[in-house]
């Protein structure tokens, strides 16, 4: 291909380096590429994620996309919302990384070692609800910010540790600073974390295809299939806490043969209709399916949550 592929990404540090790793992977298979940085809404506000909704970060790339500003673009793919956009293909999921939750934490403690009462930052509603259900007696406090700045709050002193995505930490090279990797049993990740998406417009078949064979995971794509099936089974229009994680696991069919299956863990709340960030209960499931059929395995533990009691909590009169 002879032309210049423009990808788009956020100026972030973080969507910078991951954006790097798709053009690097595109450039040794001969491609041409060049970056281009595109603002959006959720760079430019520090309101809370749960008031200026879900797709802040994403919309603005997505448009650029559309409109052929951008011929590529590089998406964190657990910030986009679950609703196709007819105008874009999802044309690759690179292999993902650590999908797990980390504490940076003072004196480089771990949870259990931070006394109750110690102040914990995060904005998201899916690790609040999972850090409370712990039962450590920690004081959840609501931030936002890039890592950089979250991080510093720990530093300076103003809270004693916050929970970031390893991903993230990995990528922007402070790994380092981790106290303590969260085991999914106790900190299931958001569907999609530690994976990227790469969109390329629906018509334009050369990127989809340079794209298709150069970039994407199989077995990465597969997985996040599944969490975000459950998820979009689960959503109910709010940034409600939702965690899940799919992974490919070995096992034995009748014959004693070793078989490849998909193993699929997920979390959701049960939350007040008036405050989806009131959550009353949390609920766990898990399910091994067929590789093939992740999607199913999504929408039936999504179900099976629901079937616990996930979800909008109806009041006493309703
Ligand atoms: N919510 C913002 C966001 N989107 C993607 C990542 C990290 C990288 C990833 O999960 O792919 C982060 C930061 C974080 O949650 O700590």
């Amino acid at each position: 291909m002879d032309r210049v592929i423009r990808i788009g990404t956020r100026g972030s540090a973080l969507a910078l380096t991951q954006t790097q790793t798709v053009a690097d992977v595109l450039e040794r298979a001969g491609a041409k590429v060049e970056i281009v940085t595109v603002s959006t809404p959720g760079d430019r506000s520090s309101a809370p994620i749960a008031e200026i909704g879900v797709g802040v970060f994403t919309s603005a790339l997505r448009d650029a996309l559309a409109e052929g500003a951008i011929d590529v673009a590089v998406h964190s793919y657990k910030d986009l919302p679950t609703a196709p956009d007819r105008r874009l293909s999802l044309a690759a999921v690179p292999q993902r990384e650590d999908p797990r939750d980390a504490l940076i934490a003072r004196d480089g403690l771990t949870l259990g070692e931070l006394p109750p009462g110690s102040r914990i930052g995060t904005g998201s509603p899916r690790r609040a609800a999972q850090l409370r259900a712990l039962g450590f007696g920690h004081e959840i406090v609501p931030i936002r910010g890039n890592v950089d700045t979250r991080i510093a709050m720990v530093t300076a002193g103003a809270l004693d540790g916050v929970v970031l995505a390893r991903a993230g930490l990995s990528r922007l090279g402070r790994l380092a600073e981790i106290t303590e990797t969260l085991d999914p049993i106790q900190m299931l990740p958001a569907p999609a974390q530690g994976a990227l998406a790469v969109e390329c417009r629906v018509d334009d078949v050369d990127v989809e295809h340079l794209l298709q064979s150069t970039v994407d995971d199989e077995a990465t794509r597969v997985a996040v299939a599944a969490e975000r099936a459950m998820l979009a089974a689960l959503e109910a229009g709010c940034s409600a806490p939702v965690g899940a994680l799919a992974e490919v696991v070995e096992d034995l069919d009748a014959d004693d043969r070793v078989v490849f299956r998909l193993s699929l863990r997920g979390v959701a709340a049960a939350y007040d209709a008036n405050d989806p960030a009131v959550v009353v209960d949390i609920m766990r499931a898990s399910a091994t399916g067929d590789l093939t059929a992740g999607e199913q395995l999504g929408r039936a533990l999504a179900a099976e949550l629901l079937e616990l009691g996930a979800g909008v909590l109806s009041g006493p009169e309703a």
